[in-house]
C-alpha cells in the first residue's frame, strides 16, 4: 500500500496554439489515482478529458501544474525517463484498428513495451507475449497473426494485452469501449475488471457515456470545457449529482432506474449541444455559465472553486446550496 495516490494531477493546464490564438484545453484540474483504484473522467466531446490522458503519459505538454506518478513528478520527464516509465505507465486508445500497426503481427505490436523493460530477457518476452494473450482470452497464436484476421473487440483485447505486457500499474483508458458494439463493450468491460481484481491495476478511465465509467468506477471526475465540475464516489455522483452540469448529464444518459432518471429530470439543459470555444483563456467565471439555467450574474464573474457539496462530493458551484433546496424532495410541509 502506498502513501501517495499512485497518479496525482495538480493544477493541470494544457494549452494549445500560442498567443492570441491559444486555445486552452485543461484549465486547473487536479485529480489523483490510488493504487487498485478506477477513476472515472467524463464530460462531453472537447472537454479535455484526452488532453488530459496524453499529459499523464507525455503526448502533450502542460503549460502549467504538474503530473506525479507514484511520488516522482514526471510532469517535464526526459525522453528517456518517459521510454524507462511506459510500460508501468500504459494509454488505451479508444479505437482499435488504428492503434494496432496493420503491417506488423500481433507479436510484433506486443513486444514493443517489453523492449523498454532491463529486466526481461530477450529469450522470456515470447513467453510473456503470449501469457498476455491468454490472459486477455485470445489464444497464443493470435502473435503470429496481423491484425486484420481480428474484429474490433479482439483487436481491443490485444490493445489491452499489449499494456498489460509490460506489467503496467496504471492504464489510461481513453473511451475503449466507443467504438465496439454494445455486446462486446461488455465483455471488455467486465475483463478490466477482473484484470483489476487479479492484478491490482489501477484506471483513469476516460468516457463521455457516464453508464459505462458507472460500472468500472469507483470515484468519478466530471469535466466541462476543461474544468472539473464535479468530483466524488461514482454511486455518490449518481445518485445525487450536485453540478447542474453533472445533472444534465445522467438526465441525457440511458437511465434503466426510475429513481435516477428523476434526479436530473429537471433539467433543460442539453449536454449534448456542441461544447463553443468561445470563452476566453483562463477568464473569469464558471465555463457552463452560458448553459446552465441557474446562472446568476456573479457566476460570469469569478470562478467558482470546488467545495465539499451537500451530498458529500467536491463541486464547483457557487449556487449549489440553492440548487440543492430546488433539487431535493419539499418534506418541510410534511413535517406536521
Ligand atoms: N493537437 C491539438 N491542437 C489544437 N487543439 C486541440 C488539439 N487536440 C485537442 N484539441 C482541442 O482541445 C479540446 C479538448 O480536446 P480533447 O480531445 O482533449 O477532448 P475530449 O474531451 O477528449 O473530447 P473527445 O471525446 O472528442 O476526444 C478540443 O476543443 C479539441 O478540439
Amino acid at each position: 500500500m502506498t502513501r501517495h495516490p499512485l497518479l496525482d494531477v495538480r493544477d493541470l493546464t494544457v494549452e494549445y496554439g500560442r498567443g492570441r490564438t491559444a486555445f486552452r484545453a485543461v484549465d486547473g484540474v487536479s485529480l489523483s489515482v490510488a493504487e487498485g483504484e478506477t477513476v472515472g473522467l467524463v464530460g462531453e466531446s472537447g472537454s479535455g478529458k484526452s488532453t488530459i490522458g496524453r499529459a499523464v503519459v507525455g503526448l502533450a505538454a502542460a503549460t502549467a501544474g504538474s503530473v506525479t506518478f507514484d511520488g516522482e513528478d514526471i510532469t517535464r520527464a526526459t525522453r528517456r525517463r518517459r521510454r524507462q516509465l511506459s510500460a508501468a505507465l500504459q494509454m488505451m486508445f479508444q479505437d482499435p484498428y488504428s492503434s494496432l500497426n496493420p503491417a506488423r503481427t500481433v507479436g510484433d505490436s506486443l513486444v514493443e513495451p517489453l523492449l523498454a523493460r532491463r529486466d526481461v530477457e530477450p529469450r522470456r518476452r515470447r513467453e510473456l507475449i503470449e501469457a498476455a494473450l491468454r490472459r486477455v482470452g485470445l489464444p497464443a497464436d493470435t502473435a503470429q497473426r496481423y491484425p486484420a484476421h481480428f474484429s474490433g473487440g479482439q483487436r481491443q483485447r490485444i490493445v489491452l494485452a499489449r499494456a498489460l505486457v509490460g506489467t503496467p500499474r496504471l492504464v489510461i483508458c481513453d473511451e475503449p469501449v466507443s467504438a465496439l458494439d454494445v455486446s462486446v463493450q461488455a465483455q471488455v468491460i467486465n475483463l478490466l475488471a477482473d484484470l483489476q481484481a487479479d492484478l491490482g491495476l489501477s484506471y483513469l478511465f476516460i468516457a463521455h457515456d457516464l453508464a459505462v465509467v458507472r460500472h468500472l468506477s469507483h470515484r468519478v471526475v466530471v469535466l466541462y470545457r476543461g474544468q472539473v465540475m464535479e468530483s466524488g464516489p461514482a454511486e455518490t455522483v449518481y445518485s445525487r449529482p450536485a453540478h447542474p452540469y453533472t445533472r444534465a448529464l445522467i438526465a441525457a444518459a440511458p437511465v434503466p432506474d426510475p429513481a435516477r432518471a428523476r434526479t436530473g429530470a429537471d433539467s433543460p439543459v442539453q449536454p449534448d449541444q456542441p461544447a463553443e470555444r468561445s470563452a476566453p483563456a483562463g477568464g473569469p467565471g464558471c465555463r457552463f455559465a452560458g448553459r446552465c439555467p441557474y446562472v446568476v450574474d456573479e457566476c460570469t464573474r469569478r470562478r467558482p472553486p470546488l467545495t465539499q457539496a451537500w451530498s458529500g462530493s467536491q463541486v464547483a458551484c457557487l449556487r449549489q446550496r440553492e440548487i440543492a433546496d430546488l433539487a431535493r424532495p419539499k418534506v418541510a410541509s410534511m413535517a406536521h
